[in-house]
Parts: structure tokens; C-alpha cells; sequence
């Protein structure tokens, strides 16, 4: 891992109706770190990557992104600076073929392609999530875990500097974490930086430098996968006040 400052959150707040679903939440992630952003059902993780993706304008605080700050740019031209992301519900276009879904992400990344350079960076990364030989196959005859493949291998297709990936390993049975899990790793290893809310134990252990926990919108704790986990705040906000 290098160091070398990628993204920087700063006092980012949103808040909706008289909820402040953020609260006032900072923190780095660093060139090539994998994040983990945990926290209860509602602590306001997904409003968050909503924010840093652009998909939420914030009520206050910034997101930069080497240097340049991304609040206020629209979705697509945050995604042209390089951040790329999956949904917590995948969302694939279910009339276009694998290839071409994934051609979609290439065309919106941070480089001018034309069709025959997006097709052809398609069957790359579609090879390299595990789905060669698949790109003409449609989302419905593909299994879930091809359907996160096919939502993965759009994001990379973009070469994105930080990919915001939310739950992609959530509704895998034990065989596919394993495999989604070897699939995260292998992108760690290439020095992708990654930020990832998760509530996979497993998977958070194993994959996460470290980790930013929210609680009711506020940033509970930060740390590696071990010391948040052990922290007794973080432990009362999961289970309540009689685990800690
Ligand atoms: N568009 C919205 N309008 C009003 N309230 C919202 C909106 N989006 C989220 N919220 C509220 O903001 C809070 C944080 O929601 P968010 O989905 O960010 O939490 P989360 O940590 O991602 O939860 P989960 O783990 O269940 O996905 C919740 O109370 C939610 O009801």
C-alpha cells in the first residue's frame, strides 16, 4: 500500500427532513487501502456512498478526491474523475447482454473510448471477475453471484481510482463468499483501492485494512478490522447495551 492520499471526507453531513442521516463524518482512505464502512442497519452507510458518488447532493462537508473536490458534480462526472461503485440491489439492465452492460461502464469512465475499445475492455474485465466465455448471456439466465460479476466487471471497466462497492457480498451463499471474497482479494492485490460497506464478519476480517464504523449517522469508531471489532461502543451499537 502506498502512501499516498486519495479520497478525504470532510465534515460531510446530510440531512433529510429533521433526520441527520451523516453526521459531520471525516476520514482518509489511502492509495491501494481496502475500507471497510460498517455500522447497524440505518447508521446512514449507504447515504454516504450516495454522497461520495454524487447520487446525494451533501447539506454540508466536502469529498475530494486527489485534491479535487467532487460535491457539488453531478453523478457522471464524478464517475469521469474515477469513482466507480455497485449497489446494494443489483442493478443490471436486464435487455442488454452481459458485455454490453459492461461496455456501459466503460464508456462513463474517465477516458474517451470508442465501441470497439469498450467492447474490448468489457471481455477483459469480464474475464477477470470469472465470467469469459459468459459476456453474450443475458442477466436472467445468470446466477446471482454472475449478476454481482457482471455489476463488478462494470465498475473496473471504467478503471476507476476507488471503487465504492455496497454489500456486493451480501445474499452469496458460503461457497460464493468465498469465491466473491478471493475475487476482492485478488483486486486488493492489484492495488485497487476499495471502500466497502459489509456486514460479513468473514469478509471484513480478511479484506479490510481498516475500518470506519457509523452509528446513527455519527462516526462511531476507526480502526483496524480487529480494534473496532473489539471496541465496546461498536459492540453495544451492533447488540445492544447488554454485550458490551
Ligand atoms: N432519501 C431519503 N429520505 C429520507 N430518509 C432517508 C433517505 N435515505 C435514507 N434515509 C434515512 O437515513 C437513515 C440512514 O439510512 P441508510 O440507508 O444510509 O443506512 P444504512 O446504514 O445504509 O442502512 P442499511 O444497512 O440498512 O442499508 C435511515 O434512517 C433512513 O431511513
Amino acid at each position: 500500500m502506498s502512501n499516498h492520499l486519495l479520497l478525504s471526507i470532510a465534515g460531510l453531513t446530510k440531512v433529510f427532513g429533521g433526520l441527520v442521516a451523516v453526521n459531520q463524518i471525516s476520514f482518509d482512505i489511502q492509495a491501494g487501502e481496502v475500507v471497510g464502512l460498517l455500522g447497524p442497519n440505518g447508521s446512514g452507510k449507504t447515504t454516504l456512498m450516495n454522497l461520495i458518488s454524487g447520487a446525494l447532493r451533501p447539506t454540508q462537508g466536502s469529498v475530494t478526491l486527489e485534491g479535487r473536490r467532487l460535491t457539488g458534480l453531478p453523478p457522471h462526472r464524478i464517475a469521469a474523475t474515477g469513482v466507480a461503485r455497485t449497489f446494494q440491489l443489483v442493478r443490471v439492465l436486464p435487455s442488454l447482454s452481459a458485455l454490453e452492460n459492461v461496455m456501459v461502464g466503460a464508456v462513463f469512465g474517465p477516458d474517451q473510448v470508442s465501441p470497439g475499445a469498450a467492447r474490448a475492455v468489457a471481455r477483459s474485465v469480464l474475464e477477470r471477475v470469472g465470467l469469459g466465455g459468459r459476456e453474450h448471456l443475458h442477466p436472467a439466465e445468470m446466477t446471482y453471484i454472475d449478476q454481482k460479476r457482471i455489476e463488478l466487471a462494470r465498475a473496473l471497466a471504467a478503471d476507476p481510482r476507488i471503487l465504492l462497492l455496497d454489500e456486493w457480498l451480501a445474499g452469496l451463499n458460503p461457497t460464493e463468499l468465498q469465491t466473491g471474497i478471493e475475487l476482492i482479494r485478488s483486486l486488493q492485490a492489484e492495488g485497487r483501492t476499495v471502500l466497502m460497506v459489509e456486514h460479513v464478519m468473514d469478509a471484513i476480517r480478511s479484506l479490510c485494512d481498516r475500518c470506519v464504523v457509523m452509528s446513527a449517522g455519527s462516526k462511531l469508531a476507526e480502526g483496524t478490522p480487529a480494534e473496532v471489532l473489539a471496541n465496546p461502543d461498536v459492540i453495544r451499537a451492533y447488540l445492544g447495551d447488554d454485550h458490551a
